[in-house]
């Protein structure tokens, strides 16, 4: 090539050395051809500056870039790159493993098609498994225990042989069937760091640690109650097992969120489900507004100005015992627990919510 010559080339192929920017095909025009090649081509739209559209090794990344951070999370954009820059091994945090156990005389499987009198199927170990798998950790199914003394105790140590962290649910409040957090301390020699957190589900919330086979051994003993044990999960369960994967940020998001409704308080802090409707749109007047401040300041101004706060909707009633109330759950509401000056929320109010399904 020489001076007023060009060459076709398409995207990503290389561009020859003494060629120093690249016109877009739709901005050239043949002139003349002699049908097997273009000898005369017009160019309609001159380059703008030199180098336009021709991308130089070390654009997207340099020698001695930082590209991972230690904890980072390896999604899909990150594998990407290590196959990009070929990348033949790095080193991963091992998924942690979670044996999850249901305990209670009253539960069956819950695919038994007769449920004996007074018996309900188990619901919290399927939904406990699921919610770890979908977090990405190795969940361990260890099936239901009786309330046993001897049956949990060989049913705990079990459990202890395919992982080191153990949910179970039921049998930790003051029930003379609740055997939990004396089998942990006196039979298995755990220490109980707590036992009953004040809150609204999952009061008896326990969390023990204690040695095993030379091994430290952590328990979360949740409520049976179906909601609570869920929340607990969530709320205490997951951090640890992101900890332990490796995880920099172990704790659910938090954002504010405005109320569809108004909200009566209750004598805990209560952890409410709801679900996110995302604003309208701003109006004409307030994107001027938004968008003339970010230019003057640089800054965006407070959310709440524009009425961007995504509105939180609790998911009907909201009793321990009605799972149903998790349906399409993607943030829990914290609530305050009620004061002198202080029995509901109004319409409206923001509050804060921990984010814990995509929104
Ligand atoms: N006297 C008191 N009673 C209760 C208290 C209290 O402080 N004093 N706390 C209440 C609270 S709060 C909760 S939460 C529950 C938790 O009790 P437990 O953890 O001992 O759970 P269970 O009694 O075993 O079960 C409660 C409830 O949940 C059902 N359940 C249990 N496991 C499952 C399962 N795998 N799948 C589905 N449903 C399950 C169980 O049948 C009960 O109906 O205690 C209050 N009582
Ligand atoms: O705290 Mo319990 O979990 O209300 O039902």
């Amino acid at each position: 090539m020489t001076n007023g010559q060009c060459v076709r080339v398409s995207t990503g192929a290389v561009v020859p050395d003494c060629a120093d920017a690249v016109v877009q095909v739709e901005d050239t025009e043949i002139v003349k051809h002699d049908n097997k090649e273009e000898l005369i081509i017009k160019i309609k739209k001159a380059p703008s500056r030199i180098g336009q559209d021709i991308r130089k090794p070390g654009d997207d990344m340099r020698k001695g870039d930082l590209l991972f951070d230690v904890g980072c999370i390896l999604s899909a954009g990150e594998i990407g790159v290590i196959n990009e820059i070929g990348l033949k091994a790095v080193a991963v945090y091992r998924r942690p493993k979670v044996c999850v156990m249901s305990t209670g005389n009253e539960l069956v499987e819950s695919m038994t098609e007769e449920i004996p009198p007074g018996c309900i199927r188990d619901s919290n170990r399927p939904q406990l498994l699921a919610l770890f798998k979908s977090l990405g950790f190795k969940p361990i199914d260890a099936g239901i225990a009786p309330d046993r003394r001897s049956d949990l105790v060989v049913a705990i140590k079990n459990a202890f042989g395919y992982a080191s962290v153990l949910v179970t649910s039921g049998g930790v409040s003051m029930g003379e069937h609740d055997l939990l957090k004396d089998i942990l301390e006196n039979d298995l020699g755990f220490k109980i760091h707590f036992g009953r957190v004040w809150m609204k589900p999952g009061m008896p919330a326990t969390f023990a640690t204690g040695v095993i086979g030379a091994e430290l051994r952590c328990v979360f003993a949740l409520p049976g109650n179906p909601v609570s044990s869920w929340a607990c999960a969530h709320l205490f369960a997951a951090p640890l097992l992101r900890h332990l994967a490796g995880h920099l940020k172990i704790y659910n998001s938090r954002i504010y969120v405005k109320l569809a409704d108004g909200v009566k308080l209750g004598e805990r802090p209560e952890y409410k489900r709801a679900w996110l409707q995302m604003p309208d749109r701003m109006t004409g007047e307030m994107q001027d507004e938004f968008w003339k401040t970010r230019q003057e300041t640089g800054q965006v101004q407070k959310e709440e100005q524009f009425e961007l706060l995504p509105i939180a909707h609790i998911t009907g009633g909201q009793l321990s015992s009605r799972l149903a109330s998790t349906i399409g759950a993607n943030v829990l509401l914290e609530l305050p627990q009620k004061s002198d000056g202080l029995a509901q929320l109004e319409r409206g109010k923001i509050v804060q919510a921990f984010v814990i399904a995509p929104i």
